[in-house]
C-alpha cells in the first residue's frame, strides 16, 4: 500500500534527546535519534544515527497545544507546576501532543509528548499543521448533551464526570451543556420533548445501565414520532436513531458500557468519545399484545433475574452489593416457574451462541448479518414437552417452535452482557449488532447444578453445556406464563399479585402445602420491572449508535520511552 504524503519532518528534542519527528495524514511519528545519549550541548542536529520510534495513528490524537514553560517545584510538602523564572536556563518553544494510549484490559488513558523546537516558527507550524489534520476528523463530536444521574452506583457520577471526564473533554476543544437529573425519567422526558439535538453531536449518559435505558427510551421514543412510527405496532419496522450515545459508567453493574468497550472506565469511555467511535447496537422491543412496554438492549430476563432485581430495588441503598446480597437470597429461593416460549430461530445467521468466537471490534458477523423484515412469518407451532426428546424441523426457515415448560430463568441478552460481575457475560458469543437475541432458559434443576451453572459466568466453563440449559439465537419470542393460558383475559391488567414475603416465604413457595407464593416471575428488562408477564419481543438490527468501537483484541504492550501521562 502506497504511503501518504509526508506533511512535515523536523529534528527535535524530547527530554534533552534527539528525535526525527514526522507527520502524514495518517501517522504521527517519532523516532530517537541517538538512543540513550544527551544532546552534547553545541553539538549538530544531524549528527545522530536512528533508534527506537513511536508512533500515533492520527485519528488517536486529542489534542495539540503550545506547551508553556512550566517546571515541577516542590512547595508545603506538595509538588506542583510554576511557570519558569526568566534566571532559569532557557528551554526552546515546545508543543505538545495528547494521544489515545492502551493500557490493561482495554483501559485507555490520556499521554501526552512535549517537543521542544529549534526556533518559534517551527514550533507554530507543527501546531498548526495538527490541528489542521484533527479538524478533517469530521466524525469526532464538538458539541455533547451530558446527562449525569447523581445517584447511580455509588453515587459518584458527579463526581467521577467533573474530576475525569469534563477536563479531558474540555483538552479535546468539546463543548457541553451538563443536565444533572432531579428525578428518575428526566433524561427521558427532557429527550423525548424538549431537547434541541440539532445543536447535538451526541449524548452523553452519566450512570449505569438503567440510565442508558432512559436515554435509549428518550432517543428511540423521538426518533419514532418524528417519523410517524406507532412503536405499540410490535411489526413495526423502527427507525434507526441517527445521534451517537456515549456512556461514562457510573451505575451498578455498567455492562453495556463494559460489553461494548471492554471497561467500566470513566477515562476510556471519555477517550472513545472524543474520537468519535461508532458501534451500532440491536434494541428489543417489548410489547404485551398490541401496547408497547419497553425496549431492552442488555438483559430481559424472568425468573431468577427478575426476582434478584424486584429484591435488589428494596436494597438500592446498599448501592451495588445490593444485587450480591439479592443474588443470593434468590439462589436460596430457588423459585421456578411455568410457562410457554415460542420463538423464531435464526436460521440465516452466521454466528451461533455456542460459538468459540466473540463479538470484537469490526466483528464480521455482525457485518454480514442481513436484515430480514419483521413481518409474520410461516408459523409451525410444535410443542415440546419437557423430558421428552424435541422434533425439530430442520431446514425449514422461519418455523416457530414451542417450549413449554418449567423456567428457573429466562433470558434473553442482544449482547453479551459481560460486566465485572461476569468478565464474559450471560451469552459470551452473543453479537452487539447482528440483529438477534440469545435466548436463554434454565430449566428446572436441583440447586446444586443451578449453582453450578451460575458458577461457570464467573470462570472459563461453559455454561450452556448443562442438559438443563438451552439457548438459541433468535429474532423474536413470546412467553405465555402457565396461569394466564387458559384464561388469557387474565393478563389484560398489570400483575398486582401480592408475593410470598420474606426469604422464609419464598423458601416455602416449592411446598406443596403452603400456598404463599406466586405462580408468576416478573420481568426486568434492563434494570426495570415490566407490568405484564405474557410478552412479545422482537430483536431490532442496530438501531441505536453507540461511542464505542466493540471489545479490541489485547494489543501488544510496548514501553513508550520519553512520555508521560496526561
Ligand atoms: C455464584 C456466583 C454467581 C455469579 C453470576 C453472575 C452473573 C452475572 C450476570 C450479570 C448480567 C447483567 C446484565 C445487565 C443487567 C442490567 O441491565 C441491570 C441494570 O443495571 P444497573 O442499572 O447498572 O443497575 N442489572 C441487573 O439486572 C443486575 C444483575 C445482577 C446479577 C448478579
Ligand atoms: N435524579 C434522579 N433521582 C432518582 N432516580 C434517578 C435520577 N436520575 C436517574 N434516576 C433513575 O435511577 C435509576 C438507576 O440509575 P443507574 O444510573 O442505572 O444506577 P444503577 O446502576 O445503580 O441502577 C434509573 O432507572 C434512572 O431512571
Ligand atoms: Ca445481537
Amino acid at each position: 500500500m502506497e504511503k501518504p504524503p509526508r506533511l512535515l519532518l523536523s529534528r527535535l528534542w524530547l527530554q534533552n534527546r534527539v528525535y526525527d519527528v514526522t507527520l502524514n495524514s495518517v501517522v504521527f511519528a517519532w523516532k530517537e535519534t541517538e538512543p540513550n545519549k544527551k544532546r552534547p550541548p553545541g553539538s549538530s542536529w544531524n549528527t545522530c544515527k536512528a533508534a527506537g520510534s513511536h508512533s500515533v495513528p492520527v485519528c488517536e490524537i486529542i489534542a495539540v497545544q503550545e506547551t508553556a514553560e512550566e517546571v515541577q517545584k516542590k512547595n508545603a510538602g506538595k509538588w506542583h507546576r510554576v511557570p519558569r523564572s526568566p534566571e532559569e536556563s532557557y528551554q526552546p518553544p515546545a508543543f505538545t501532543v495528547f494521544y489515545v494510549d492502551r493500557s490493561r484490559q482495554h483501559r485507555w488513558r490520556c499521554r501526552s509528548v512535549t517537543f521542544h523546537c529549534p526556533d518559534w516558527g517551527l514550533c507554530q507550524q507543527w501546531i498548526q499543521t495538527i490541528e489542521e489534520q484533527l479538524f478533517l476528523l469530521t466524525y469526532r463530536p464538538k458539541r455533547l448533551l451530558v446527562y449525569i444521574n447523581p445517584f447511580g452506583g455509588k453515587q459518584q457520577g458527579k463526581r467521577i464526570y467533573d474530576q475525569k471526564v469534563a477536563p479531558i473533554f474540555s483538552r479535546a476543544s468539546i463543548s457541553t451543556d451538563v443536565i444533572v437529573t432531579e428525578r428518575a425519567n428526566h433524561a427521558r422526558d427532557h429527550l423525548k420533548t424538549d431537547a434541541d439535538l440539532k445543536k447535538y453531536d451526541g449524548v452523553v449518559c452519566v450512570g449505569g445501565d438503567g440510565m442508558f435505558s432512559e436515554i435509549v427510551h428518550g432517543l428511540i421514543s423521538r426518533t419514532q414520532c418524528d417519523s410517524g412510527v406507532d412503536q405499540n405496532c410490535p411489526e413495526e419496522t423502527l427507525v434507526p436513531c441517527d445521534i451517537r450515545i456515549g456512556i461514562i459508567p457510573a451505575g451498578s453493574t455498567d455492562c453495556i458500557c463494559y460489553a461494548t468497550v471492554g471497561a467500566n472506565d470513566p477515562v476510556t469511555s471519555a477517550l472513545h468519545i472524543i474520537v468519535g467511535d461508532s458501534q451500532p447496537i440491536d434494541v428489543c422491543s417489548v410489547h404485551h399484545n398490541n401496547t408497547f412496554l419497553r425496549y431492552s438492549v442488555s438483559l430481559l430476563g424472568y425468573g431468577f433475574y427478575g426476582d434478584l432485581l424486584i429484591d435488589s430495588e428494596r436494597k438500592r441503598w446498599m448501592g451495588p452489593t445490593r444485587y450480591d446480597i439479592s443474588g443470593a437470597k434468590t439462589f436460596l429461593s430457588h423459585h421456578y416457574y411455568e410457562g410457554t416460549v415460542s420463538f423464531l430461530p435464526v436460521t440465516d445467521n452466521v454466528g451461533s451462541p455456542r460459538d468459540k468466537f466473540r463479538c470484537r471490534s469490526g466483528c464480521h458477523v455482525c457485518q454480514h448479518s442481513g436484515h430480514l423484515p419483521l413481518e409474520e412469518k410461516q408459523i409451525c407451532e410444535q410443542e415440546e414437552e419437557e423430558g421428552e426428546d424435541s422434533v425439530s424441523e430442520i431446514g425449514h426457515k422461519d418455523v416457530w417452535r414451542v417450549i413449554r415448560g418449567k423456567f428457573l430463568a429466562i433470558n434473553a441478552v442482544s449482547m453479551s452482557c459481560a460486566c465485572p460481575r461476569s468478565p464474559k457475560g450471560l451469552s459470551p458469543a452473543a453479537h452487539l449488532s447482528d440483529g438477534t437475541t440469545d435466548l436463554i432458559l434454565v430449566h428446572k434443576c436441583s440447586r446444586v447444578n443451578f449453582l453450578r451453572h451460575l458458577l461457570r459466568h464467573t470462570n472459563k466453563k461453559d455454561q450452556f453445556d448443562h442438559s438443563f440449559v438451552e439457548v438459541h439465537r433468535v429474532r423474536r419470542f413470546r412467553f405465555m406464563p402457565k396461569h394466564q393460558e387458559v384464561d388469557s383475559e387474565v393478563d389484560s391488567e398489570p400483575d398486582l399479585r401480592e408475593r410470598g414475603k420474606g426469604l422464609f416465604g419464598q423458601i416455602c413457595r416449592d411446598h406443596p402445602a403452603c400456598d404463599c407464593a406466586p405462580a408468576h416471575s416478573t420481568w426486568s428488562c434492563d434494570g426495570e420491572t415490566l407490568p405484564h408477564t405474557a410478552i412479545q419481543v422482537s430483536a431490532h438490527r442496530q438501531l441505536i449508535k453507540l461511542f464505542a468501537r466493540g471489545i479490541e483484541e489485547q494489543p501488544v504492550f510496548e514501553d513508550s520511552t520519553g512520555v508521560c501521562s496526561a
